[in-house]
């Protein structure tokens, strides 16, 4: 980004010209009072800064900066603001687009900064011509204010031809007269911030657009803000208001004699009078004591028949006639009012600020609250898959644990094998089936099915057992059975008793060998409304594989088929 100078007829930005001959300032856009002072000193219409408007450094004077060394940039006072402005584009020549000639108002005013001979100088040279001109205004009555504060009125008068110069100088900057400067008595210089551009030189004479207060609206009030009109307005009325109701306590007196001498009011100096109130356009001597409420003895006055007068004369003559309040009365009257009523623009001024900071935070608001919504989304999927996990894991819990049962093992130790069943121990565990166990008979279609099988024990003479299977696609449970595998004492005798879901209890015995358990049924019984073909005769076979893998067949013979296998299945451990 270039940066330029946000100045009206500046030029200058960063990289034109010799390096660090110009430099570029930010508008102390968070110093809100300041900024009113710096936007009342650009004057420029319908504009509002931002954090990249800028002004060179050939806007201020060359004490409002602090330092400025070999290689660095100067550094521009925190109190500083911007004086030096050309307002109006003159061409060199028909045709030309010659820079806008930069005048220094204070160089043509004298170039003297807190000296009043401008001041003085401009109200010696007053004429309707310069008082109708509603740039002028301010500028007229800080230059009022300040020889009647900071010079005495003979002075003025001894200075008129020179003042009379200056106020040819001023006037000299086309159709206005707009950047100069202003002293107060201790030396304090003050720069108008008349308004700008916004008419011609000979139409603004007739047609003065200032308010009352001297600070044209639309001096930095973009269109529409009509709290700043009203704020405006109100400085008229804290003027006209205070005026009349102090105008007769305050005793007629010159102000020289009584009153010290003060500074124009930073904020509102030159806002309490204007042409239309009389003061802008009485006669130069006048214009140091004129009485804003008198209008009528002023717009006449021929500018090229007055002679300057001392000051202290026309004080006493415009007191005797006219009103018993000085004009200091007023301005102090007026003054506390207008700081009021300016700290009403700063807080207009900052309330705009506020505005646009708010609509920024509500679209952060808004981008923050669709990341939120995006998170929840993102929660609500994660709580989802802790559920299913906890679900996971739970059945994993329910599987691995051998004796679900903590009244046996409160201190969860397992509990001891009784030596009796030791020679089966090779059975004990959970065991899946792997691959799934094939099913046939000669009446059945081949079928497969998954089985999961526990084999524990509880300390006692004897395994506990339960075969539960389930079809391989659905998980749908299949044949159930649990029972009791017994040994007898001191023997290989083994007892296997079963009862299973179809409604047969049997019993078989047979014998266990090393890693192989062969049995056959001694017994069944079922209930009486069995399934048919009724089992008449099971045998089984249990081994441990060389894989480590425990295999089981099943045989049977119906009332309607011989002994025939009808299981075969592989089981792998599960649990150690
Ligand atoms: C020792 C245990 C078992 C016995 C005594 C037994 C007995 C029988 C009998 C008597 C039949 C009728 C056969 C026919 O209709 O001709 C049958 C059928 C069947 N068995 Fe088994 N069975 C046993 C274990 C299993 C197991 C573990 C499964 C595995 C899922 C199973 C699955 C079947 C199926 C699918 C049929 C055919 C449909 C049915 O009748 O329900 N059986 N079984």
């Amino acid at each position: 980004m270039v940066i330029c100078c946000a100045a009206v007829n500046c030029s200058n930005r960063q990289g034109k010209g010799e390096k660090r001959a110009v430099s570029f300032h930010r508008f102390p856009l968070k110093d809100s009072k300041r900024l009113i002072q710096w936007l009342k000193a650009v004057q420029r219409d319908n504009w509002t800064p931002t954090k990249y408007s800028f002004l060179c450094s050939e806007h201020f004077t060359k004490d409002s900066f602090s330092k400025r060394l070999e290689d660095q940039h100067r550094l521009l006072k925190p109190t500083a603001v911007p004086s030096i402005f050309h307002l109006t584009e003159k061409k060199r020549g028909a045709g030309g687009h010659g820079r806008t000639r930069r005048k220094d108002a204070s160089k043509a005013t004298g170039g003297v900064r807190g000296h009043s001979t401008a001041a003085t100088g401009r109200g010696a040279g007053w004429s309707p011509s310069s008082s109708g001109n509603p740039m002028a205004k301010p500028e007229s009555r800080r230059l009022k204010r300040a020889a009647l504060q900071g010079e005495a009125a003979p002075r003025a008068a001894r200075e008129a031809a020179s003042q009379e110069q200056a106020q040819q100088a001023l006037e000299r900057t086309p159709g206005d007269g707009r950047a100069t400067t202003v002293a107060g008595s201790q030396g304090k210089a003050e720069v108008s911030a008349a308004d700008a551009g916004k008419e011609s030189p000979t139409s603004s004479v007739e047609g003065a657009v200032a308010d009352k207060s001297g600070i044209s609206v639309e001096d930095f009030t973009p269109p529409g803000s009509g709290a700043c009109k009203f704020i405006g307005s109100l400085h008229s009325y804290s003027f006209s208001s205070k005026h009349a109701r102090e105008r007769p306590s305050v005793p007629r007196e010159p102000i020289d004699r009584k009153r010290p001498k003060r500074d124009v009011e930073p904020s509102c100096s030159g806002s309490s009078l204007g042409p239309d109130k009389g003061l802008a356009q009485s006669p130069p001597g006048s214009s140091l004591t004129a009485t804003p409420q008198k209008p009528s003895q002023s717009p006449s006055a021929p500018p090229a028949d007055v002679t300057p007068k001392p000051a202290t004369e026309a004080v006493q003559s415009q007191h005797s006639d006219a009103s018993p309040m000085s004009i200091n009365e007023v301005i102090l009257s007026a003054s506390g009012a207008c700081k009021l009523i300016d700290s009403l623009h700063s807080y207009c001024f900052s309330s705009r600020q506020n505005k646009s900071q708010v609509c920024c935070l509500r679209e952060q608001v808004e981008k923050k609250n669709g990341e939120l919504k995006s998170l929840r989304q993102r929660v609500s999927r994660s709580d989802s898959q802790v559920r299913k996990l906890q679900e996971k894991l739970d059945e994993l819990r329910r599987v691995s644990v051998p004796c679900p049962s903590g009244l046996l093992s409160p201190s969860r130790e397992p509990p001891k094998m009784n030596p009796v069943v030791e020679p089966l121990s090779w059975m004990l565990g959970t065991w899946l089936s792997d691959p799934p166990g094939a099913g046939t008979y000669p009446t059945l279609q081949p079928f497969q099915y998954l089985e999961e099988v526990h084999i524990s024990h509880v300390g006692q003479p004897m395994l506990n057992f339960s075969f539960n299977s389930f079809h391989p696609d659905t998980r749908k449970p299949m044949h159930r059975e649990c029972g009791f595998i017994r040994l007898k004492p001191d023997t290989n005798k083994v007892a296997f008793v079963s009862a299973q879901n179809t409604g047969v209890v049997e019993v078989e015995e047979g014998e266990v060998n090393g890693q192989e358990l062969c049995i056959a049924s001694h017994s069944i019984a079922r209930i009486s409304f069995a399934k048919e073909p009724h089992v008449e005769q099971i045998t089984r076979k249990f081994r441990l594989n060389s894989e480590g893998k425990l295999e089981q067949t099943v045989s049977m013979a119906t009332t309607t088929q011989p002994m025939t296998q009808h299981l075969h299945v592989t089981y792998k451990k599960v649990t150690p």
